[in-house]
Order: structure tokens, then C-alpha cells, then sequence
């Protein structure tokens, strides 16, 4: 397996570190799915072409950590340091946190739904922990969740060193080795660099700025291997978001597919493949890429959707489930809850709300395991195996990992659901 080195792509010119954007292209679907405001996506060897060439492996890294701990600020850094090095675009805080909300508030919203949707594809993390504060709610809500997805791979980034004595950042060091240990990671071996993303940012103070993001960056290239991208299946993409662009009418060019999701299938050809505002000739597993299709009007198309070979996948909207639920300490919340509670279902790229049977017992316990039958309003593109999150408002109640697909609800029952779905709505309004 190649590594991707970010030490071997400090000193190798062509690198360019990218952050996503969003590509104009017709319909935006990441094979990946979902990358996080924050992610990186690493690529070596990109050269401004006008035609995207596959020369080195991609890696997407992730920031995870609680809110004002300097996740965009690292961001920044990151591309800044890499930039003055020659090696990356410099990008700036609103490029970084790309939606409306994330701009007008200086903040990045729901990392933890992020992170949910865009499991696949983040193939290692830097988890951002200030000095001023140590170990915060979110640092454990998403060192948490970032384990249950399968993110075997974190990095930590004590941040904001200036503003913490050395006492309180050794202290903070052992806190967060512990609670790696805790959540099931090596938290003797993990690499924790500490330095600051604003004196980086800002060029003061190279010891703890440039040098510690440089030192990072090594880590982040050691410690974070390249995926092994699965190519011998047959193509299946989550859509992202959905673009227009007007006089394009243009995976592989000419290739059958079929868009499924959100109670619809329908049938096109790919007529273009882009990735980085480039054209390529092939996409493959793992690659973040704009696909334009053809006869399709944007308002047939939503993010949750799935683009795949025609036959391959198909939606369902009854399944089991073993989900774990996190107890409060996780995030969780602190009350049980029983049959018919209505959560909202995170898998890929789609969010769908489900009502909840619980067939062998009274009601589940936060911190306990459960086997669940999910009933989803809409079917969804789902199979066994597939990872998803519950959640209640904007509390992550629990994980789960699809364990049996039953039979798609028949519109009788689906109005049932729905019937008695509005029957409690009006008991608990009443209450
Ligand atoms: N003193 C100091 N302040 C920092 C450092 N890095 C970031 N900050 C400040 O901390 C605040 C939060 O930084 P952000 O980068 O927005 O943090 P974030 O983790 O992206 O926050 P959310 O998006 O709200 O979750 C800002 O005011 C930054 O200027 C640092 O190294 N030292
Ligand atoms: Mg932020």
C-alpha cells in the first residue's frame, strides 16, 4: 500500500493541499461522501491543467474538536504554511467554512452531523484540542463518534499554546492521552504536536506557528495512510449538492446510471466527469467529483440521492438495526426511550426521519445496545452493513450498522405510519 507522505510532500513541489469547494459542475456527488467543511483534501502532483491528471493518491483528513478550539483556524494555517512553501493555494476562513450560517458566525456548524454524513470518506482526522481549555464536551462527542465510524487514524493538535503555560499544556496532553485510551486508540503512540494556529496564521512566533504546523503535517503523513479504495465494485455515489450550470450540456463519459433516493429511481447517462474544476476521463472510489447527466432538471435531483450503476442498489424503508446508544457523559441524552419515538436517520449523504420499534424489550438505556426496527417515511438507499447516526434535534442519540432489510412498506402502511405518527404528535401537544 503506498503511504501518502506529507513529509515526502513538503519536499516535493508539486503538491497541492485543496479544500473543498464547491466545483459548478451539474451534479456534485463525492464518492466520498460528504467531506466536512473542514476536510482537506490532500493530492499530490496537481498541476493547472486544464485536464485532471491521476498522478498520486488523495487522503482526506478531517478537523474534528469542540467549538472555538481553532478548527478553521488550523485550516487556514495549514494551507498558509503550504502556500509560503509553494506547495498550496492559501485559503481564507470563509473559504474554509463554506455555508451561509458558518460565515455570518465565524463558526463551523455540526461538525458531529458532518462527520455522521461524511464517514466514508474521511480517512484520518486532526482533532484540535486549545491548551486554554483541555478537554471539552465535542472533543469527546466527535473523538467518539470519529471511533464508531471507523476512523482509525487521529492526529491531535494542541492548540493556542500562546495563550496557556507550559504546566497547563502537559496537563492538557495526558487529559487527551487518556481519553484516546479511553475511546479505544493507542493514546501512548498517538502524535500530539502542540503550537498555535494563529501565530501561524499570522506569521509570529515560528516555534509554536509555522514550525508546529510543518511538524503536523509530518505526523499527518505518517500516521495517516492512504486508503485502499475499493475499484472492482461497481460505482456508487452519494450526492452532495446539486449545481447548475447553463450551457453545459455534457464517471466516465457515456456511462449508464441510475439516481436513486428519497422515494425516486431515474435513469441517465454521465456525460462529463470533473474534479477540482477539472475535466478527467474516469473517476474513481474515493475521488470528490462533479458528475454532469443528462435530461435531468436540477429540482428531479437532492443531496441523499445516491448516482450508481443502473440495478446495483436499491432503496428500502424497513430495516433492523444494531444501534448503540450513547449514555450522557457521550453526548447522549440521560432518558431511555421506547417504541415510536421518531429520530432521524443519518446515513451517506441522506437524512430521512424513522420511527423506532424496539422488538425485544421495554425501552433501551443510554450507554446500552439494542436491536431496532427502523421505518423510514421515505425509502432511502440503504444496504446491511451501511453505518448511520440517530438524532433527536441536534443531539446525537446513538450509531448504528444496518443487520437486516425487510420488505419496503406498502403505501397502506406507509399511512399508517403516518397516521399514527400525527395521532401522537396531537396526544403529546395535548400533554
Ligand atoms: N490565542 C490563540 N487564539 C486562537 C488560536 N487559534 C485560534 N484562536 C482563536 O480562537 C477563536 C476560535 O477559532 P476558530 O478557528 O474559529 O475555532 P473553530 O474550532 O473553528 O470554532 P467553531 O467553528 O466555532 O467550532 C478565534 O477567535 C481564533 O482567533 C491560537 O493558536 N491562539
Ligand atoms: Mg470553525
Amino acid at each position: 500500500m503506498a503511504t501518502l507522505s506529507f513529509a515526502k510532500s513538503l519536499v516535493n513541489p508539486a503538491l497541492k493541499i485543496v479544500l473543498k469547494q464547491g466545483s459548478g459542475s451539474h451534479l456534485r456527488s463525492t464518492g466520498l461522501p460528504g467531506l466536512s467543511p473542514l476536510s482537506i483534501v490532500l493530492r499530490r502532483n496537481y498541476a493547472e491543467k486544464q485536464v485532471f491528471e491521476r498522478t498520486k493518491p488523495h487522503c482526506n483528513v478531517g478537523t474534528i474538536g469542540h467549538v472555538d478550539h481553532g478548527k478553521t483556524t488550523l485550516t487556514a494555517a495549514i494551507t498558509k504554511v503550504l502556500a509560503d512553501l509553494n506547495l498550496a493555494q492559501k485559503k481564507g476562513y470563509s473559504d474554509i467554512d463554506n455555508a451561509p450560517e458558518e460565515k455570518a458566525r465565524g463558526i463551523t456548524i455540526n461538525v458531529a452531523h458532518n462527520m455522521i454524513t461524511g464517514t466514508a470518506q474521511m480517512d484520518g482526522a486532526i482533532l484540535v484540542v486549545a491548551a486554554t481549555d483541555g478537554v471539552m464536551p465535542q472533543t469527546r462527542e466527535h473523538l467518539l463518534l470519529a471511533k464508531q465510524i471507523g476512523i482509525q487514524h487521529v492526529v491531535v493538535f494542541i492548540n493556542k499554546v500562546d495563550a496557556a503555560d507550559q504546566e497547563m499544556v502537559e496537563l492538557v496532553e495526558m487529559e487527551i492521552r487518556e481519553l484516546m485510551t479511553e475511546m479505544g486508540y493507542d493514546g501512548d503512540k498517538i502524535p500530539v504536536i502542540k503550537g498555535s494556529a494563529l501565530c501561524a496564521l499570522e506569521g509570529k512566533s515560528p516555534e509554536i506557528g509555522a514550525e508546529a504546523i510543518t511538524e503536523l503535517l509530518k505526523e499527518v503523513d505518517s500516521f495517516i495512510p492512504t486508503p485502499v479504495r475499493e475499484l472492482d465494485k461497481p460505482f456508487l455515489l452519494p450526492v452532495e449538492s446539486v449545481h447548475t450550470i447553463p450551457g453545459r450540456g455534457v464517471l466516465k463519459k457515456g456511462t449508464e446510471c441510475e439516481i436513486v433516493g428519497h422515494g425516486k429511481v431515474m435513469k441517465t447517462t454521465i456525460t462529463g466527469v470533473e474534479m477540482f474544476h477539472k475535466t478527467l476521463e474516469e473517476a474513481q472510489a474515493g475521488d470528490q467529483l462533479g458528475a454532469l447527466v443528462r435530461s435531468i432538471k436540477r429540482e428531479q435531483i437532492k443531496r441523499g440521492m445516491v448516482m450508481a450503476k443502473p440495478g446495483t442498489v436499491k432503496a428500502h424503508d424497513n430495516i433492523e438495526a444494531a444501534v448503540y446508544i450513547l449514555s450522557k457523559e457521550e453526548g447522549g441524552r440521560s432518558k431511555p426511550f421506547t417504541s415510536f419515538i421518531q429520530l432521524q436517520m443519518f446515513s451517506m449523504t441522506w437524512d430521512c426521519a424513522s420511527q423506532v420499534t424496539i422488538p425485544n424489550k421495554e425501552m433501551v438505556m443510554p450507554g446500552e445496545d439494542a436491536t431496532l426496527q427502523l421505518r423510514l417515511v421515505k425509502p432511502m438507499v440503504c444496504e446491511t452493513g451501511q453505518r448511520f447516526t440517530l438524532r433527536l434535534g441536534d443531539m446525537t442519540l446513538g450509531t448504528g450498522v444496518v443487520t437486516k432489510i425487510n420488505k419496503n412498506m406498502t403505501e397502506e402502511d406507509r399511512l399508517k405510519l403516518m397516521e399514527g405518527k400525527k395521532a401522537r404528535e396531537k396526544a403529546a401537544a395535548k400533554k
